[in-house]
Formats: structure tokens, C-alpha cells, sequence
């Protein structure tokens, strides 16, 4: 079978009879694509903390944003229940009210619908603990809502007696969670005597909702709950415990994280219960939402630019230089846009940054978090002036701006569940340096001698995850943008790869299927 290439000739049959599994149809009827031939369409409901493009801290608001519009082609109706915070209300009052909450731990609060960018949403309404300056975390001074514990178990309660039957007319086949702040739907719900399926994605083990077992009649649950095979977790509570132990399935949001998290070096004290409820966990790789993330329909970019007109860049870069005060020159400029936190991998940065300057580029790091580690920036940038640049902030016009116009994006984090932002750099020909691993290894391929002439490489990866491993990575990227044409063929090949949620949501119209087909299967 000279030129045939057997592996791909099995991969496709394995993923026929995958799909075939799955939604029980023949091949040629699978469009367009349902996740379960009885129960279409399927109502999900969906509980989260953050939703781009209403609330946004990082990631997290990234895909719940993005996933329901790419379920939908699935024959899959996401609502989203998402707190009432300031910039959600502003247009949620203006509808009239769905629903009312006598008593949510204590709270009254009124349900309201939205429908915004193609998503829809469930607004929990609860003034006195969402309508506050600040995020939807801390307040204007960075530092944690008290009340925490309490705003997030009243959301997860929320959604539980929605999924429950409290909202006349309307109820999900299933529920989908997303990290410690909606966890407790499941907790709530198996405390109901409910089975509706629940799937809860973790899209950082890193934040896991820890408080005092003390909170827990205050969180509306039995003692009972506070036990090593519950919610138990180093003498506390853990939310994401309570979650993990109690959902019908577990994503995370890469198939090598869902790996790494079974080690204790990854799996932040939470590894023993991953490994007990391993059949039931799974990675599935992030996509990017190609309409919002398009270098050339981008409304932030004052030059667009596709493939084809990659050298576009250049005018953005001008731009983004002399917005930044720094000096022009012909070395790359390398970007970072983050969290600036020890995950992230920033303080080795700020260690090693001399070294993109000693191949005459720049440096723009744009972000917030650690004050110690944005002080080491602004210490490495005060050494440098004219080559590099730290903005403090968020702000996601900035982001696309710098993604437009820089030649590399930095990433070398300590550990990632999937990341976007080595994808978003991916789409905009902004080659990512990043450290392998979670996902960024599966989701960058290697500019190594065998990927280079096979022409499949799209960034620099570098391990073991240390500054001297980041200086090299530095090193080998600067090298290859002093040779226009290999650097060129990387950008394209960056912008070739495609990371669209199509391939991802399939995963999880499968998972809710599977889920549905299941329940639906059981006795009465
Ligand atoms: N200062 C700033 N201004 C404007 N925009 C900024 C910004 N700082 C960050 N962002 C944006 O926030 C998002 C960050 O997403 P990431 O996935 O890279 O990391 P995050 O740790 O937040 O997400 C977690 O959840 C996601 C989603 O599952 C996982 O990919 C990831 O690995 C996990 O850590 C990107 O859209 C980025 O552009």
C-alpha cells in the first residue's frame, strides 16, 4: 500500500465508529450533527462566575462564551445562569423579571432573561450580593469579597433548584458547571434527590473555593458532606471537591493536563480524587471563537490582515512600539499578555528578559496580579528603557492589538490546563514561545529540524520549565527571525493551524449524550 498512510486510513474508521457510537446514525446522516437522536434538541444548562463579553477575568469567560454558540450546531440550546453583576444588570433590568427566589441561604433574588451576542442568559438578580464595585472576585482593592463562600454556594443553589423544576416552563436535560464557583450544583442537586446529569469542567485545579467547615449550615448542607469521601479537603471545605465527587462527568480543559492532575506535583492535593473517578475524567482541548479572534475583521486592529497579507503586521507593530514608548529597531518584538502570577511563569521573565534584548527586540508585557512579580517586571523594564514596556491592567483592546502586532507571544508557564492565548497568538502569525506543558505542549508544535522541514511547525517550546529553559527558547526564536524566510514560514504556518471550537464541541455534544442517552435509559 505504497503512499497510503495507515494510520490515517484507521484514525478515520476509529472515528466513524466513534461518532456512529455516539449518535447511532449512519455516517451520512450525521448532518447536521446531533448529540443524541432522543432527546433533540437538548437543553443544557449552564452555571459559571464569568461570560465573555460581559465579565471577563481570564480564560474561563473565554469559553463559556464561545461554547454554546458552537454546541448549537449540535442541536444543543445552552442557557447560562450568570451572576447579577453591575454590567450584567445594566441590560438585564430591562427585562421583566422570570422568577423569584424567596430564599437563596437566606437571600431573596429575581431571575431574569437575556439574550445577548447569541447567548442566552439566566441573570440572577441578587443585589445584595453581586451589584458591588470591583470584579467579580475582589473589590476595587484587589482583595477577595468577603462574602465569597456565600455568593458563589448562592449561584450553585441557584442552578440546582432551576434544574430542579423551580422555573415554570423550562427545564435542562443537563447541567454544565465550570470550576470551584458553580461546583456546588452538583453537591446541591444529589442533596435534592436529583439525577440530572451534571458535567463540571475544571479550567484551573489552582483555584479550588477552600473555606472553613464551619460555613457549612450556612451553605444549606448536612454535616455528613464534611468527610474525606465528600467535601472534605485538608481540615476544610473544598467547593471543587464537592463538585468532583459529585458529578455525572469531569472535563479538563486538555488531554495532557487531564494526565498531569493525576500526579501530586499537578494535582494541588486534589490528585487522590481524580485518580478514584479516572473513568469519568477527560481532556478536551480549548478553541478560540474564529469571529472575535480574526486579524482581519479585528475592530481593534488599525491594520487587518489575513495570511496573504501577513506584512500588514509590521504597520500594527509601528504602532504598538510608539504606543508603548519604545525605541524601533529590526529585532522581534516579543509580548506577553497574562496574569502576572508564579503560574504564568512571569517572574522568570522578568529574570531573563536581557536576553531578547541582546538580540535587539522588544518586550511588552501587558497584565496584572502578583505585586512582587509586576514590581520585578517594572524593575527589569526601568533597566531597559526604550526596549521594554510593562502595562498594568486589563484590557482586552490592548490584548488584540498586541497580538496583532507583535512578531512573539511569551508563555512560559509553570503549569496550563489549555491556554488561549499561545492560540489567539497562533491566528494572529505571532509565533508563541511557551514552556511545554498541559496545554500549550499539545497545542504548539516544536520548531525542531524534523517539524521545520516536515513544515509543521508553529512556535518554540522549552522544558524543563526553568529561566535558563526560557532564555534558550528566546535564543532559538530571535535566531529564527534574523531568517526572514524561515520566520515567514512559521507565521504561516502558525496561522494555518486551526483551533476552532468544531473539533472540541463535538467532544462535548458526545459527553452530553452519552449522559442524556444514559438517564434517559433509566427506570422511571
Ligand atoms: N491584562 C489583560 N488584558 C486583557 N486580556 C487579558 C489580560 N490578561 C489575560 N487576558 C486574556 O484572558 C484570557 C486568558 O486565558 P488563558 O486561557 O490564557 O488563561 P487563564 O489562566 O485565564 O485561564 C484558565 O482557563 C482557561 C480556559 O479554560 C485555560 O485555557 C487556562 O489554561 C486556564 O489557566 C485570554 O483571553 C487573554 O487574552
Amino acid at each position: 500500500m505504497a503512499g497510503v498512510d495507515l494510520s490515517l486510513v484507521l484514525g478515520r474508521a476509529q472515528f466513524i465508529q466513534r461518532v456512529r457510537d455516539a449518535y447511532h446514525r449512519d455516517e451520512d446522516e450525521l448532518r447536521p450533527r446531533r448529540p443524541s437522536p432522543t432527546r433533540v434538541p437538548l437543553h443544557v444548562l449552564a452555571v459559571t462566575s464569568e461570560i465573555y463579553p460581559l465579565v471577563k477575568t481570564g480564560g474561563l469567560a473565554d469559553v463559556t462564551g464561545a461554547l454554546p454558540k458552537a454546541l448549537s450546531t449540535y442541536g444543543i440550546a445552552t442557557h447560562t445562569l450568570v451572576p447579577g453583576y453591575p454590567s450584567i444588570l445594566a441590560l438585564a433590568r430591562l427585562h421583566p423579571p422570570l422568577m423569584e427566589f424567596d430564599d437563596l441561604l437566606g437571600e431573596k433574588a429575581t431571575l431574569r432573561h437575556l439574550e445577548i451576542d447569541g447567548l442566552s442568559l439566566f441573570v440572577l438578580d441578587a443585589p445584595a450580593l453581586y451589584d458591588r464595585p470591583g470584579g467579580p472576585y475582589v473589590d476595587e482593592n484587589g482583595v477577595d469579597h468577603a462574602d465569597n463562600w456565600k455568593r458563589f454556594a448562592v449561584l450553585s443553589l441557584a442552578g440546582a433548584e432551576i434544574a430542579a423544576g423551580a422555573l415554570p416552563g423550562w427545564q435542562p436535560d443537563l447541567i454544565h458547571t465550570h470550576d470551584w464557583q458553580s461546583a456546588l450544583t452538583s453537591v446541591y442537586l444529589r442533596q435534592m434527590g436529583s439525577a440530572v446529569p451534571v458535567v463540571l469542567t475544571i479550567h484551573n485545579l489552582a483555584f479550588q473555593g477552600q473555606y472553613s467547615a464551619s460555613l457549612l449550615p450556612y451553605i444549606g448542607l448536612p454535616p455528613e458532606v464534611y468527610s474525606v469521601d465528600q467535601m472534605e479537603y485538608f481540615g476544610d471545605i473544598s467547593y471543587l471537591k464537592g463538585g468532583l465527587v459529585t458529578a455525572d462527568h469531569i472535563t479538563v480543559v486538555s488531554p495532557t493536563y487531564a494526565r498531569e492532575i493525576l500526579s501530586p506535583t499537578f494535582g494541588m492535593g486534589l490528585d487522590g480524587v481524580l485518580n478514584a473517578r479516572m473513568d469519568r475524567l477527560q481532556g478536551i482541548v480549548n478553541g478560540i471563537d474564529k469571529e472575535i479572534w480574526n486579524p482581519a475583521t479585528d475592530p481593534y486592529l488599525p491594520f487587518r490582515y489575513d495570511a496573504k497579507t501577513v506584512r500588514n503586521k509590521k504597520n500594527n507593530k509601528a504602532l504598538l512600539l510608539e504606543r508603548f514608548h519604545l525605541e524601533p529597531g529590526d529585532g522581534p518584538l516579543f509580548s506577553a499578555v497574562t496574569r502576572i502570577t508564579w503560574q504564568k511563569g512571569m517572574d522568570m521573565l522578568a529574570e531573563v528578559a536581557d536576553e531578547i534584548f541582546h538580540w535587539g527586540g522588544r518586550l511588552i508585557v501587558h497584565g496584572q496580579g502578583d505585586h512582587d512579580i509586576e514590581d520585578a517586571l517594572k524593575a527589569t523594564a526601568a533597566r531597559f528603557p526604550g526596549r521594554m514596556a510593562v502595562s498594568i491592567g486589563f484590557n482586552e483592546p490592548t490584548a488584540h492589538l498586541i497580538h496583532g502586532g507583535s512578531d512573539a507571544i511569551i508563555q512560559p508557564s509553570r503549569f496550563e490546563p489549555c491556554g488561549l492565548t499561545q492560540l489567539y497568538g497562533l491566528r494572529y502569525g505571532c509565533v508563541p514561545v511557551v514552556s511545554r506543558t498541559g496545554g500549550l505542549s499539545e497545542t504548539i508544535i516544536d520548531a525542531n529540524d524534523a517539524a521545520i522541514s516536515a513544515r509543521a511547525a508553529t512556535g518554540f517550546q522549552f522544558h524543563p520549565v526553568r529561566p535558563e529553559g526560557l532564555r534558550h527558547a528566546i535564543r532559538r526564536a530571535a535566531e529564527a527571525y534574523g531568517d526572514k524566510r524561515k520566520w515567514a514560514r512559521l507565521q504561516l504556518q502558525a496561522m494555518r493551524a486551526d483551533y476552532s471550537w468544531d473539533r472540541s464541541a463535538e467532544s462535548y455534544a458526545e459527553v452530553y449524550g452519552r449522559l442524556t442517552d444514559a438517564r434517559a435509559q433509566l427506570p422511571h
